[in-house]
């Protein structure tokens, strides 16, 4: 799987595009994290690449295939989000919430077979969340919340995983397992895993590539260039 983005242009106003002129190629088996300042079009470039979000110009293709040809139902076997707002469904337990990721092969009423609750243990495994399979959502902690989503992504078994700030909420130590987790996703599940965060130490730490937006346009950087620009903040 390769992302390809040419010349694109995100936004919610052809006149005032958020970030302009993207040129990135992103590839299966990477984990890559998105940094920038807040407001910064973090989210408004994930949004773009779900096909939520219609681009302003240029191309974006998954494996050669403008994203605009896609299905909805092809979308969500290609790719799944897990965004920072409160999922609007309740009194749905986490198994329940999990197993929706399913829905794609299943229809959203679909019943559960019995690979597809496989596959929904082994997204709670990965998450390390066993002890809240039966919690509802609603009563859970927004750090338990997050790890629910990310399972529940995890779940719809996509080559391309997009996460915006998935580690906002969490504790340190469930910081540095997600990311570590992620990181193993994309590595020994050949997923492309694409994730916005302000975590700047942990993205530098287990990042394959890091991606800066700034002034309107997005560049890749280095470890180096980052970790000096830590300093320069702590320094200030
Ligand atoms: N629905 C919308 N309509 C118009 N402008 C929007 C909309 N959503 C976001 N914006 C604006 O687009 C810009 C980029 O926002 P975005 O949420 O993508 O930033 P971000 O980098 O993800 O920020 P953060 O790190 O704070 O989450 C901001 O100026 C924001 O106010």
């Amino acid at each position: 799987m390769v992302i390809h983005l040419s010349h694109l242009s995100v936004g919610y106003s052809p006149s005032h595009p958020v970030i302009s002129d993207i040129d990135l190629e992103l590839k299966s088996g990477q984990l890559s994290c998105l940094i920038g300042e807040n407001g910064i079009g973090k989210s408004t470039l994930l949004k773009t690449l779900t096909g939520f979000l219609p681009k302003l110009k240029g191309s974006l293709l998954f494996d050669n295939r403008d994203i605009a040809s896609f299905s909805q139902r092809e979308l969500a076997r290609m790719v799944s989000i897990v965004l920072t707002q409160k999922p609007d469904v309740q009194n749905l337990s986490v198994e329940e919430i999990i197993g929706l990721g399913r829905s794609p092969y299943t229809g959203f009423f679909g019943r559960l077979r019995i690979e597809d609750r496989m596959v929904v243990n082994d997204a709670i495994a990965t998450m390390g969340i066993e002890k809240l399979r039966g919690r509802m959502i609603q009563t859970l902690s927004d750090g338990e919340r997050q790890k629910v989503m990310i399972a529940k992504a995890i779940a719809q078994e996509t080559p391309i995983i997009l996460l915006d700030e998935p580690t906002a909420f969490l504790d340190f130590p469930s910081k540095a397992e997600t990311f570590q987790s992620l990181q193993r996703m994309a590595h020994e599940r050949d997923k492309l895993i694409l994730l916005s965060t302000h975590d700047l130490e942990l993205a530098v730490r287990f990042a394959d590539g890091l991606l800066e937006v700034k002034n309107g346009t997005l560049q890749a950087v280095s470890v180096t260039e980052v970790k000096a620009s830590i300093n320069a903040i702590i320094d200030s």
